[in-house]
């Protein structure tokens, strides 16, 4: 789909005639992670449009994944005007990039200035353990860097919109300082929220040995299939942004290959070599990780919100 074609006026139009006046303006957006949707139990007043009704969008096919934006309201008094992407689209889905971003142009284009994104994603440092929320401080984006799944290529948006976007200050410095004043806030342990590098990789397939070696060699702390096209986006529509990584699994990097070779020939010597099973990760593992810590990703998200100072 050619920028031109968007079509921004219907899906605005939409959302207008479903939402009372008071959800219209949210400024703050949320993108739910795998088996992260519980977040938007943390709104009152909530008003979900499924994608299906919303010109422009896709439908999220991943396990894990709820296809609606959910608006409400967050905090205390008559609390802050907030929307939810429960479940966003992936490339490696067969969308487009410029579906996979199209939710994020249109949350910037009702009114969010503030985007907190939220994802699962593999631990590629062993102080990064399961369960660790890690609030990204920079990102390595493999397929922008060595393919065409960059969602700013083509032609611009508009003369407003920078041609070359820089991405040195990709990541908030006020949303992460207030992401780790929250956590103090919420009496979180000193663990709970670490700081780390994200790399983005196209999936559908989790990493062999070799390359997760290969993005840690890179300075990547976590791995994960989304999240950075929206950022991209985000960006380029003037949106601070923050990342939370919900580490879910460690990908598996065993320190030294088994040798089959070897073990044949302890086999054929009569001395056979005990193996431990082999490590395979798995979608599901995903899901219940995020399933366990959604709470607490939930409780941290909607503090990082009270905070974030409205004008
Ligand atoms: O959408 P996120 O990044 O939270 O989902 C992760 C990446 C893949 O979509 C999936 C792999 O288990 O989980
Ligand atoms: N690799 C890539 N993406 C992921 C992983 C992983 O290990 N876990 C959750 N999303």
């Amino acid at each position: 789909m050619a920028h031109q074609a968007l079509p921004f006026a219907i899906t605005l139009d939409i959302l207008k005639r479903r939402l009372p006046a008071h959800l219209q303006e949210p400024k703050i957006g949320i993108v739910c992670g795998s088996g992260l949707s519980t977040l938007a139990s943390a709104l009152r007043d909530v008003v979900e449009v499924p994608y299906s009704e919303l010109e422009g969008f896709g439908t999220s096919t991943v396990q894990g994944h709820k296809s609606s934006l959910a608006f409400g309201l967050l905090g205390p008094g008559n609390g802050i005007p907030v929307v939810a992407m429960l479940g966003r689209f992936h490339p490696y889905e067969g969308h487009k990039l410029s579906t996979v971003v199209y939710p994020i142009r249109v949350l910037a284009r009702l009114g969010v200035r503030n985007l907190i994104i939220t994802n699962a994603a593999g631990s590629l440092n062993p102080k990064l353990p399961v369960g660790t929320i890690v609030a990204i401080q920079d990102h390595v984006a493999i397929p922008n860097m060595a393919g065409p799944l960059n969602p700013l290529l083509g032609p611009s948006l508009g003369p407003e919109y920078p041609r070359f976007l820089p991405l040195s200050n990709a990541h908030s410095i006020k949303l992460r300082r207030l992401a780790f004043l929250a956590a103090h806030k919420l009496g979180l342990a000193d663990d709970a929220l670490a700081e780390g590098v994200y790399a983005w990789v196209s999936g559908p397939t989790y990493e062999t040995p070799a390359e997760g070696r290969f993005l840690r060699a890179a300075g990547a702390d976590v791995v994960g299939m989304s999240t950075i096209p929206e950022v991209l986006a985000a960006r380029e529509e003037g949106l601070e942004v923050i990342v939370l990584s919900l580490v879910t699994n460690f990908v598996v990097i065993p320190d030294k290959y088994r040798s089959i070779k070897e073990e044949v020939k302890a086999e054929l010597a009569g001395k056979p070599i005990e193996q431990p099973p082999q490590q395979v990760v798995s979608h599901q593992e995903v899901l219940n990780v995020g399933k366990q810590k959604a709470d607490v990703m939930k409780d941290l998200v909607a503090k990082i919100i009270e905070m974030i100072p409205t004008d």
